[in-house]
């Protein structure tokens, strides 16, 4: 059987697309897993591997037009994938002719829609980042007896950082630093225990966020991936740093926050109901290439035969890092 696998990226989060749709049959979670961990990998994997795998099915959900599996390099599973469902988003348009529908995800069907070019050829997408959650039950987070974490000192982490917990239905933990830290090595010592798998705070793991702000209504976003380890961008983070920056440190409800990265830059708005929070996540939907091989060669990692085609999309979203100021 052959398997279609579409290269792309959010801010430089890249992953690979698989449409289980196209397949002959699905394939079972263990192939799930492996056809991940081999496809990602950096030095042997396909194309420079990726952060993870975005796999596309039916949604059985009605007005529903697909779903989306996150797999991260490592194999493991996660909720929600904010650049990735941009790019699935822009798949399933360009699959179904649709600009606004909803996707499937793991906890909620959540709202994509085309959105205006962030810059010319960069094909941009907006995304829904709900449920949003500061429970500890959420967060998978067993910090004493807090059920909730907001703007506090972990000295077992850090003397000197404020830590505040959220879950976008994915877990994630921000803390807003000076620039030096933000660059520093304080990001990848503390994110590097919390996703040790023996550490008794988040025993699935973490993503943390380290935020500068640069800005009234602009930060810079460093994250620190659960299952990935440190990545171009976190489209949940940056979504969750939005909203502990509205909430926290003076940013504005309902105006739109850029957001910097290190593999570029989105735009977020942050929403407030009368039952909690959402958000939403605009940002690019670049579609690198494609490649077709076996099932067999792909679970077995052998690529070296593998034609990756190369997209002519790269060119002009490295234009608009470029003139990022
Ligand atoms: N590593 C994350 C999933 C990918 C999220 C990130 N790539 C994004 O764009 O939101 C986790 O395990 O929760």
């Amino acid at each position: 059987m052959d398997v279609t696998l579409i290269k792309v990226h959010g801010s430089e989060n890249d992953f690979f697309i698989l449409d289980q749709t196209k397949l002959a049959h699905r394939l079972s979670e263990a192939e799930l897993k492996q056809a991940t961990q081999q496809v990602t990998d950096r030095k042997s994997g396909l194309a420079g591997g990726a952060d993870g795998v975005l796999y596309v099915d039916d949604s059985s959900h009605p007005q529903v037009s697909g779903k989306m599996r996150v797999i991260n390099a490592d194999g493991s599973e996660a909720s929600m994938c904010g650049n990735g469902i941009r790019t699935v988003a822009r798949y399933l348009s360009e699959q179904k002719q649709q600009t606004d529908f909803k996707i499937e995800t793991m906890y909620a069907d959540l709202n994509v829609k085309q959105a205006a070019d962030l810059a010319p050829e960069v094909k941009t997408f907006q995304a829904e980042i709900s449920p949003v959650s500061f429970q500890a039950t959420d967060l998978g987070m067993h910090v004493a007896d807090l059920t909730e974490l907001h703007h506090v000192k972990l000295p077992a982490l850090s003397k000197s950082l404020f830590f505040t917990a959220v879950a976008v239905p994915n877990p994630h933990l921000i803390s807003f630093v000076d620039h030096a830290t933000l660059l520093g090595p304080e990001l990848g010592r503390i994110a590097g225990y919390l996703n040790d798998g023996q550490n008794p705070y988040f025993p699935d793991g973490v993503n943390v966020s380290f935020v500068e702000v640069l800005g009234q209504n602009h930060i810079f976003v460093r994250t620190f991936e659960r299952g990935v380890g440190f990545t171009n961008a976190c489209g949940t983070g940056m979504s969750a740093a939005s909203l502990i920056y509205v909430l926290e440190q003076g940013g504005d409800f309902e105006q739109l926050i850029t957001v910097r990265n290190p593999g570029g830059m989105v735009k977020t708005l942050v929403h407030q109901t009368d039952t909690g929070y959402w958000m939403e996540l605009i940002g690019n939907a670049t579609f690198v290439g494609t490649a077709t091989l076996s099932l067999d060669d792909l679970l077995a990692g052998n690529f070296s035969q593998t034609k990756f085609k190369v997209s002519d999309e790269q060119p002009a979203y490295q234009a608009f890092v470029n003139n990022l100021k």
